[in-house]
């Protein structure tokens, strides 16, 4: 590899994803997290989330259920889901929860998810596409795609993609079915390499890490004008949670991870707080037919340049329905 090649793909990615993460731990030293205000009771309404067995992604299913939300974990540990769905019943008021099998690194297993969900005959009101995974070592998913982009975002690209029908029928004008993309300030220093979106010739976990958060943005967009041109109520939003400390971080290596331990104690959110913005997007009356927001801290704010760039959008939308068989 050419040092200008090892520059661009790989200095330059893990740099940009330490200033980013920089600055939203200034800007967490200096604001408070942003608390939710009483919510709207959901009884009757139904939301799949995935990873919701711990990390935000529990805290975003337990703030649901009490609500009165039907919540449905989607997650590829079925122990820690059982354990999830247990704590969760214990607490939860009128609210249903229940664990249902998904690994996301598997468009199979998505598609077999997808059948088990619609033969319950639930509708369906919330979707949170929570799950990830950061700065793993090379690897692939069950069908060969580098493990952030397969996982993070084409498994959630499938899912939607799948369970749209049943968002499109659940929602109605007043009541909006709404996705909940969980996206990161990482994907201010993503960049979309179109003609090599596995990595393959450059493998660097930071830029595909960034990368799939990016895509998840721009998904996002493109998703949301689908919907407004065809008249539907769904919405589609990405959430940007800030730092957080939960597991996502177990793959820093050994002198990152000692640095981070004492900052996250001083200057991490807790996952319940990381959690409040992905809620508010689902739950909140603020929000009801407001779609194709990015939002930090419980405000709409702007993402990255490049996630507006509609044509960019459109060739990711394209790419990625032939990469997963749409
Ligand atoms: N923690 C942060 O600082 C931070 C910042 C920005 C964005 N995020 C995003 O928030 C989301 C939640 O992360 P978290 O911080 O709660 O971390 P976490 O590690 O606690 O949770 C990740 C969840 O994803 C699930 N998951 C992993 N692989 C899966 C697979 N193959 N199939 C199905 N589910 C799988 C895990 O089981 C877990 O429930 C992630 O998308 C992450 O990228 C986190």
């Amino acid at each position: 590899m050419g040092l200008w090649s090892y520059v661009n793909r790989h200095l330059l990615p893990f740099l940009r994803m330490y200033l980013v993460g920089m600055k939203v731990l200034l800007y967490q030293l200096f604001h408070r997290s942003f608390a939710l205000s009483v919510l709207p009771n959901q009884n009757g309404r139904v939301a799949i989330v995935t990873g919701g067995a711990r990390g935000m992604g529990y805290e975003i299913s337990r703030h649901l259920a009490s609500l009165g939300m039907h919540v449905v974990i989607a997650g590829n540990v079925e122990e820690e889901g059982l354990d999830a769905v247990k704590k969760i019943q214990e607490e939860a008021g009128e609210g249903r929860v229940e664990f249902l099998y998904l690994n996301l690194a598997s468009l199979k297993s998505v598609r077999q998810f997808v059948q088990r969900f619609k033969s319950t005959g639930l509708p369906l009101h919330v979707l949170v596409n929570n799950a990830g995974v950061m700065l793993l070592p090379q690897g692939q998913t069950e069908e060969g795609f580098e493990v952030h982009f397969g996982l993070n975002y084409l498994g959630h690209f499938l899912l939607t993609n799948l369970l749209l029908d049943a968002l499109k029928r659940s929602g109605k004008h007043g009541t909006c079915s709404r996705i909940v993309n969980m996206s990161s300030a990482t994907h201010y220093g993503g960049r979309m390499i179109m003609d090599d979106l596995n990595g393959r010739s450059c493998y660097s976990a930071h830029g595909s890490y960034s990368q799939s958060k990016l895509a998840l943005v721009l998904f996002t967009y493109h998703l949301q004008d689908m919907l407004t041109v065809g008249g539907y109520h769904v919405t589609s939003n990405a959430v940007d949670p800030g730092m957080v400390d939960t597991n996502l971080y177990e793959n820093l290596c050994g002198p990152a991870q000692l640095a981070k331990a004492p900052v996250a104690k001083l200057l991490f959110r807790t996952p319940a707080q990381g959690a409040s913005t992905a809620i508010y997007a689902a739950t909140a009356s603020e929000m009801e037919e407001v779609g194709g927001c990015y939002l930090f801290n419980g405000c709409k704010t702007a993402s990255s340049e490049s996630s507006y760039d509609t044509e960019l959008q459109a060739e990711l939308w394209k790419k990625s329905c032939a990469l997963v068989g749409l």
